[in-house]
């Protein structure tokens, strides 16, 4: 069997040799690699009647000028990292037209799209074996057009780029956003899987969002899901170049790379193909990553195809930047709402904001006809502690004294830090009575409470009920003239204010 197929590769390379010579068929091959020059000689000389080889853009374009060839291949494998894209995008032009067949290495094909627009061209990934080569050079020379969008191509074009449109659209954080992005990804005819990798703090690469077939699991093909770019497969799973060096990454056929693990794995799902696309640094401290597209069966992409993948990358980047920004703006606007209701010494509600809370609650009391109780307290001599002990002192004693109180209050009860050392307590669905007894577990509590740095502290309370028809001011002066009482008492006391 093996014999025969081997007869029958000599007699087709017999055959092509023999039309392309009588063809006189001529080609130009650039590659900067002596080595690979010899490579292709000994699998495609014998394609052409002649067959120059160029080891740099000069050489290609001076053997231009003298005769046009029936084919230019240009090796980009070993190119980088002296690429020069411009001379190359110039031999492309120079063609007119006429069959271009490039060769572009896995991780290198960002290039792609840059010598597609330049002219018509074919392309392949590498490495590719002799037979492979062969093939792809007899394809060129027989249908030398560029892979290009039929009807049904564009639509489905068109439909994708709406869908992810839709997707920003409708994000509400990176990770909605990212899903949303896989879903879409997903509906391109013959993507089977999609995957979102996402750069985090520390350089920790995740696996940010997937969707695909039942089975078909990043995570397990990759045997990991964070750290990714610690991960073994990262020199050959495109979706990991790809995030790893920034460029677009493309193998299209699984053992492309040389990796019988991934290639296992990809061909276990029918994976045929997997494309890597950068998601870029949309500014400084912009999250950045890769889509990672798998398909069902090989394909060229057309222009229009490499665009649309590199505007959807870009507007993944844009679309995680705003949603960043969208989480960023939420952590503002927690400090800011924080700064502006809260006292900064003890934490608990300061004036104003007790001042709302208190209409609040009494719009609520009279809605539900339940009652509410106020309750204001104030440290006893504690000019006297200032002086003693030091205002530092006298600080640490205000936040003790807030937290003791803080501490036998229902949830639901609301402290506010009225002004210097006098507080007031907000509670709803208490009655005067309750409200005394509430004001007792006060002053025990913070009677008993040690104060680090002097001791103890005491504070004198009043109580009042709010009445049918009264004001916050109202509720609040008779509060306070209970807690004024309570003073002229002797202090360390509770008294019930008047109606
Ligand atoms: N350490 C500290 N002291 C404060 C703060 N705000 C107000 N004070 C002090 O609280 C004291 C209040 O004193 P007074 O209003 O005379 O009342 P008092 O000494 O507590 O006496 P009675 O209330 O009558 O028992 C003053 O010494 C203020 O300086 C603060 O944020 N930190």
């Amino acid at each position: 069997m093996a014999n025969l197929s081997a007869e029958q590769s000599n007699v087709e390379v017999r055959m092509a040799q023999q039309a392309g010579q009588e063809a006189g068929r001529t080609g130009i091959y650039l590659s900067p690699m002596a080595q690979r020059r010899a490579d292709f000689s000994d699998a495609c000389a014998s394609l052409f009647a002649r067959l120059d080889l160029a080891d740099s853009a000069d050489v290609a374009a001076s053997l231009m000028a003298r005769a046009q060839p029936d084919l230019l291949i240009i090796d980009l494998d070993r190119f980088e990292p002296s690429i020069d894209l411009d001379a190359l995008a110039d031999l492309v032009a120079r063609r007119a037209g006429a069959p271009v067949l490039l060769l572009c290495p896995f991780a290198g094909v960002a290039w792609l799209p840059a010598l597609m627009a330049s002219g018509p061209l074919r392309y392949a990934v590498t490495p590719l074996d002799g037979a492979a080569l062969r093939t792809m050079v007899e394809t060129t020379l027989a249908q030398p057009g560029a892979p290009t969008c039929d009807a049904a191509g564009l639509r489905a074009l068109l439909d994708l780029r709406t869908r992810v449109q839709a997707a920003l659209d409708d994000a509400e954080d990176a990770h909605t956003l990212a899903e949303s992005l896989c879903a879409a990804l997903c509906a391109w005819p013959g993507v089977l899987h999609a995957g979102l990798f996402l750069l985090r703090e520390g350089n920790d690469l995740q696996l940010v969002a997937q969707q695909g077939p039942d089975g078909l699991l990043l995570g397990a093909l990759l045997q990991r899901t964070d750290r990714l770019l610690q991960a073994p497969l990262r020199h050959a799973f495109p979706g990991l170049l790809a995030a790893a060096g920034g460029t677009a990454a493309l193998i299209e056929a699984p053992e492309q790379p040389g990796e019988p693990a991934l290639a296992d794995g990809l061909l276990a799902h029918g994976v045929a193909m997997a494309l890597g696309v950068p998601i870029p640094a949309d500014g400084p401290g912009a999250p950045r990553g890769a889509l990672s597209l798998l398909f069902d069966a090989p394909r060229a992409f057309s222009l229009d195809e490499w665009n649309t993948l590199a505007d959807v990358a870009r507007l993944a980047a844009f679309g995680l930047r705003l949603a960043a920004i969208g989480q960023e703006n939420e952590h503002l606007l927690v400090r800011l709402t924080y700064i502006s209701t809260m006292d900064a010494l003890t934490g608990v509600a300061n004036r104003r904001h007790g001042e709302e809370l208190l209409d609040k609650e009494i719009k609520r009391a009279r809605r539900y006809r339940v009652p509410l109780a106020l309750l204001a307290f104030d440290i006893d001599r504690f000019k006297a502690v200032n002086d003693t002990y030091g205002y530092p002192v006298g600080d640490v004693a205000l936040r003790t004294v807030a937290d003791t109180a803080r501490a036998v209050l229902r949830a639901s009860d609301v402290l506010v830090r009225s002004g210097g050392e006098e507080f007031h307590i907000i509670a709803p669905h208490t009655s005067a009575i309750d409200g005394l007894r509430m004001a007792e577990k006060v002053r025990v509590a913070i009677e008993q409470a040690q104060i680090p740095g002097c001791d103890h502290v005491t504070v004198s309370l009043g109580v009042a009920q709010l009445g049918e028809q009264e004001s916050g001011d109202s509720l609040t002066q008779r509060t306070d003239a209970a807690l004024a009482r309570a003073k002229r008492a002797g202090r360390n006391c509770v008294e019930l204010a008047m109606q």
